[in-house]
């Protein structure tokens, strides 16, 4: 299999526009201090302060924080992602649920973390193949050459090589033999119809779903599971977004950088920065139940964005946006790749996906990469 070769070079000169994601004025809030002002009783910048080397030990997350999984484990943040969120990890392949199998909290259980189990019960044959209640670190996310300023920096991307899967729940397949190969610096789009398998490729690249046959490889490293690709810095923004409703937006961002070890000021910089970016720095202190669901949507993409993934996975993340929100997130995602990252986007909008690099159309199982290929 050859790398995609785009013709685009992506390079920022191509650029329209300044930097969209530097240069935040105005902001008030956004310290961990500043958070505790906030409400809420999930334990985000309960301490406030900010001096210290250990980030954990300046930063309270709380008495619902599960350091063991590296985020939260409670029914009233459930749909941070079940155990722990898909976006910054701490799980482990999917277990209980494959894409279509959630719970109402949207990513939650559907997400797959939490007790083990891996593709196996996730496609519903009952076929465990995973390796139970593991324990798990805190999650990390790759933080890149991140600045102290909270500047993305340069990163590496990693390599996503998609050789030949074939994927079945309950014995329909999916997916099969489906191969691409997505490049550092890059956007690959995955089209399709709905049901055509979209989420359940991006799934198969973070780890959460195992393919019956063939392999993804980060790097030439085969992707074995979730916690492998948290700590490859692979990040997730899932469909449903998977935000904790009780949270401001700000510390839907802010809580899971700290809670992953991004120094205080950092992560409170970038998520700042991101935020901005997606055009919410003025809902910042705003409960994620009171947004819009596209604004939703944005705090999602802007805590995808935050992670400073080596490979960003977005699954449809422009679905509920204005035609505007739609060419500012894809302007984003687009930034993620000059700074390095590998993204793989997932989409409906024939206009975002013209606007990546590459192509890959899913249909009746079959993935075909009508553009960018060689
Ligand atoms: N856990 C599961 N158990 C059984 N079938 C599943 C499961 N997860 C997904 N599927 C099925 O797999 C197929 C592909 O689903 P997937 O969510 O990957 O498609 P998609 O292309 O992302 O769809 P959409 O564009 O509607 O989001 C669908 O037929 C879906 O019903």
């Amino acid at each position: 299999m050859k790398p995609i070769d785009t013709g685009r070079t992506g390079e920022p000169a191509d650029r329209t526009d300044a930097d969209p994601t530097a240069g935040v004025a105005g902001h008030r809030t956004g310290h961990p201090a500043d958070v505790a002002e906030t409400g809420g009783d999930v334990g985000a910048g309960r301490s406030g302060a900010v001096a210290g080397a250990d980030p954990l030990a300046r930063f309270d997350p709380g008495p619902r924080y599960r350091p063991e999984l590296g985020g939260y484990r409670d029914e009233a943040i459930a749909d941070f992602g079940g155990d722990a969120s898909p976006v910054f990890g701490g799980g482990a392949a999917a277990t209980g649920g494959g894409p279509r199998t959630g719970d109402a909290a949207g990513v939650g259980n559907a997400a797959g973390v939490g007790n083990g189990a891996q593709a196996g019960d996730a496609r519903g044959t009952g076929d465990t193949r995973g390796t139970g209640d593991r324990s798990r670190g805190p999650s990390v996310v790759a933080d890149g050459d991140a600045g102290t300023d909270g500047s993305a920096g340069s990163r590496a991307g990693q390599v996503v090589g998609v050789e030949d899967i074939t994927i079945s729940y309950g014995g329909h397949p999916v997916l099969a033999d489906v191969s691409v190969r997505a490049m550092p610096g890059q956007l690959l789009a995955v089209t399709g119809p709905s049901g055509a398998g979209k989420t359940t490729l991006l799934w198969t690249i973070a780890g959460l779903v195992a393919p019956d046959t063939g392999a993804v490889r980060l790097d030439e490293q085969q992707v074995r599971d979730r916690d492998q690709t948290v700590a490859a810095g692979v990040a997730l923004i899932p469909q449903d977004n998977g935000l904790a409703a009780i949270l401001t937006a700000q510390e839907n961002v802010l809580v899971p950088l700290l809670a992953t070890g991004v120094p205080a000021d950092e992560a409170v910089a970038r998520t700042e920065r991101m935020l901005a970016a997606v055009g919410l720095g003025g809902q910042a202190d705003q409960l994620v139940e009171e947004l819009s669901g596209g604004q939703q949507q944005r705090v999602a993409i802007a805590r995808g964005l935050a992670a400073n993934a080596r490979v960003l996975l977005a699954d449809e993340v422009t679905s509920e946006l204005d035609a505007q929100n739609r060419q500012r997130v894809v302007e984003l995602l687009r930034e993620q790749a000059w700074h390095g990252a590998t993204v793989v986007f997932a989409t409906h909008d024939p206009d975002a996906a013209a606007a990546c690099d590459a192509e890959l159309h899913l249909r009746d199982g079959r993935g075909e990469l009508v553009r960018g290929g060689d």
